[in-house]
């Protein structure tokens, strides 16, 4: 946000009598003139209530750093009238300019020109500087004895025990945090009606919008929605230039914690909203809320996650998929976003545990009715997370990992396929030559350190090797030996099928003929199949065996079935720090692989690159791997 600069402020510190030289020629004169001011001074207050206008505006004069709002707490008429700081400030320029002994039309738009000063927010260093100079003065006045007590507002707080028109912006916010802090109703009602019905606009430099936003948090952790509500609505009306994303957001979470989603989803779009097309998506204000907004909508998925509505969680985390892409272009790193994806994961995992118990029930109604549940609600916060920029976070991936695969086993090894387990759930196949590290991408993507075999020997895997993912406990045996195990396989539940390497694996002529030709078989004819991973070694891109597997993907695999390319061991590709440098592939490999895919006809499959050793590209592949979970 453009803020004025320092010279548009200079009105604010020119201050009428303060500043004025001081000369004189002898004591005396002076002692006259003092007596002589102070006596008319003492007339016009002694006077009618239009001679208090006077005194009001002289005020203001003297004090032109200090808020206009004095004058309405003065002028009787409005000291008992909640309208709100624009009507005040309006009557109050219409005041100046009737009542006003020296009501010329230069003093009037003079007062014009510094009330909308006023209206505009002050760097923060310029307002804390004329805020130490006003209190600097303040002492000055209280230890000559000229202090004025025109304070009406008493505050338990021993380091802010009143508020004023000459408080400061850091004045109010030590009362609302401390009156926050120690539970203090009475003065939270004493600052709430000091800010929402005493000040005007101009209070504390413009900064009384933010002071208002942050009233309506406090007032919102103490259930008082009447407060809040105001507080909100003038914000919104007369500081809408200046809102702050930081503050809607922290308004938003106040109204999550007390249950108003309704208000929280308004003001989210509303102050909130994606930026508009074509202005700079890379500008601090807009970064600052495509970052408030991505946040806001994981408050309000998390929220919702832990108190068991998945159906607006999953709403939230839908609209998080839009922000993602944004957030991207507007150059915002993982860093700069801050997202709590492993507290996400956690509640969704959370929640999905009470969805298999049955003690969630999502709730219905017009605003979800349309939102469909992922098998699994982690997935959800998936989609999204894929969306935005990654940290490759390990605890989040551990999380995601952990949440999707509850329980996995070795259910059985097929050699043809009169030997398939049953096909009564979705299937992922991994496909690719020997070596290049099939069963160690499994382990990677369950989290398991040694559920497939891998070794640096070539054939380690001689059999289609099925894990059954989330199903019930005993499973294998019903599958090995035919025993009959109680309970039910989880929604969610797959197989991973660990296949034998072609090329160089270490095994007989007649042996790697059969596998291929099991393997064709079974990509073609298994209806399961769900989504097929054909690995590629990323130092060395295809071979002809790749080249033939694509040729026999176009030509064999049903169109329904998932094709992607993952390309391997990308850790190998980089030197130093993995954490750092997780991995890459060169320009040669990745132009070598394009012209094979569109020489066999596959160009649409998407390329994944990985590393089990790094981890990288773990969320990818649960991208794909989801498809079958999902079937
Ligand atoms: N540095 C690194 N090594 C890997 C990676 N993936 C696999 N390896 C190593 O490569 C070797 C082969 O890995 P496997 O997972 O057994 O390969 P495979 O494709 O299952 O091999 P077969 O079962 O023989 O077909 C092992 O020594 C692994 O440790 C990786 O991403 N990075
Ligand atoms: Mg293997």
């Amino acid at each position: 946000m453009r803020r004025p600069s320092l010279s548009s402020s200079s009105g604010l510190r020119s201050g009428g009598a303060r500043s004025s030289p001081f000369r004189a020629n002898t004591f005396m004169l002076l002692l006259s003139v003092c007596v002589a001011l102070s006596s008319a001074w003492v007339s016009l207050l002694s006077t009618s209530s239009g001679s208090r206008r006077a005194k009001s505006i002289t005020t203001i004069r003297r004090h032109s750093d200090v808020s206009l709002a004095s004058m309405s707490f003065q002028d009787g008429s409005d000291s008992s009238n909640n309208s709100l700081a624009i009507n005040s400030q309006q009557s109050l320029n219409a005041m100046i300019s009737n009542n006003s002994p020296s009501s010329d039309s230069s003093s009037s738009s003079e007062s014009k020109s510094i009330s909308s000063r006023r209206k505009q927010k002050l760097p923060r260093s310029e307002r804390k500087a004329i805020e130490r100079k006003k209190k600097t003065q303040q002492k000055g006045q209280l230890s000559s004895g000229k202090q004025k007590n025109n304070a009406s507002f008493t505050l338990h707080s021993t380091a802010v025990s009143q508020l004023t028109s000459e408080s400061t912006a850091d004045d109010v916010l030590r009362a609302i945090k401390r009156a926050q802090k120690q539970h203090d109703h009475h003065d939270l009602r004493v600052i709430a009606k000091f800010l929402i019905e005493e000040c005007d606009v101009g209070f504390a430099y413009g900064y009384r919008g933010s002071l208002l936003a942050r009233l309506a948090v406090a007032a919102l952790r103490w259930e008082n929605h009447v407060v809040a509500r105001r507080a909100i609505d003038i914000r919104r009306l007369e500081y809408r230039a200046s809102m702050m994303p930081m503050e809607s957001s922290a308004i938003i979470r106040g109204l999550l914690r007390t249950h108003n989603d309704t208000d929280a989803l308004e003001i989210l779009q509303d102050e909130l909203a994606l930026p508009l097309e074509g202005t700079a998506l890379d500008s601090l204000e807009n970064q600052s809320k495509i970052k408030h907004r991505a946040r806001s909508l994981c408050s309000i998925a998390s929220r919702h996650f832990f108190e068991s509505e998945p159906k607006m969680a999953v709403l939230a985390l839908q609209m998080m998929t839009e922000v993602g892409p944004i957030a991207r272009q507007s150059k915002l790193t993982a860093e700069d976003l801050k997202l709590p994806w492993l507290r996400l994961m956690q509640g969704a995992a959370q929640c999905e545990a009470g969805r298999r118990d049955g003690s969630v029930t999502p709730c219905v109604g017009p605003a979800v009715d349309h939102v469909i549940l992922p098998c699994n609600l982690v997935y959800s916060v998936l989609s999204a997370m894929s969306t935005f920029p990654s940290e490759n976070d390990d605890l989040v991936y551990e999380a995601v990992s952990n949440a999707l695969v509850r329980r996995v086993v070795f259910i059985t090894g097929a050699v043809d396929m009169t030997t398939l387990p049953p096909a009564d759930r979705g299937e992922a196949a991994f496909i690719g030559r020997s070596n290049v590290g099939k069963s160690s991408l499994i382990n990677m993507a369950t989290n398991r350190k040694s559920l497939a075999y891998t070794s640096k020997t070539p054939g380690k895997t001689q059999q289609f090797n099925f894990f059954a993912v989330n199903d019930k406990p005993g499973r294998e045996k019903e599958v090995k030996y035919g025993d009959i195990v109680e309970g039910e396989r989880d929604a969610d539940s797959f197989y991973l099928v660990d296949l034998p390497g072609f090329g160089f694996a270490k095994a007989p002529e007649a042996q790697r003929k059969a596998w291929a030709s099991f393997m064709g078989e079974y990509l073609a004819n298994r209806k399961t199949l769900k989504v097929v991973f054909h690995l590629i070694d990323s130092r060395h891109g295809p071979i002809d065996e790749d080249s033939n597997i694509m040729k026999q993907v176009k030509e064999n695999l049903p169109k329904n079935v998932a094709y992607v390319i993952v390309l391997t061991k990308a850790d190998k590709n980089v030197k130093g720090n993995s954490k750092k440098n997780p991995g890459k592939v060169s320009e040669k490999v990745m132009d070598d692989l394009k012209q094979a895919m569109a020489e066999s006809g596959v160009s649409y499959a998407p390329i994944l690159i990985t590393s089990a050793e790094s981890k990288l590209g773990r969320d990818s592949m649960w991208r794909y791997l989801r498809l079958a979970a999902e079937s």
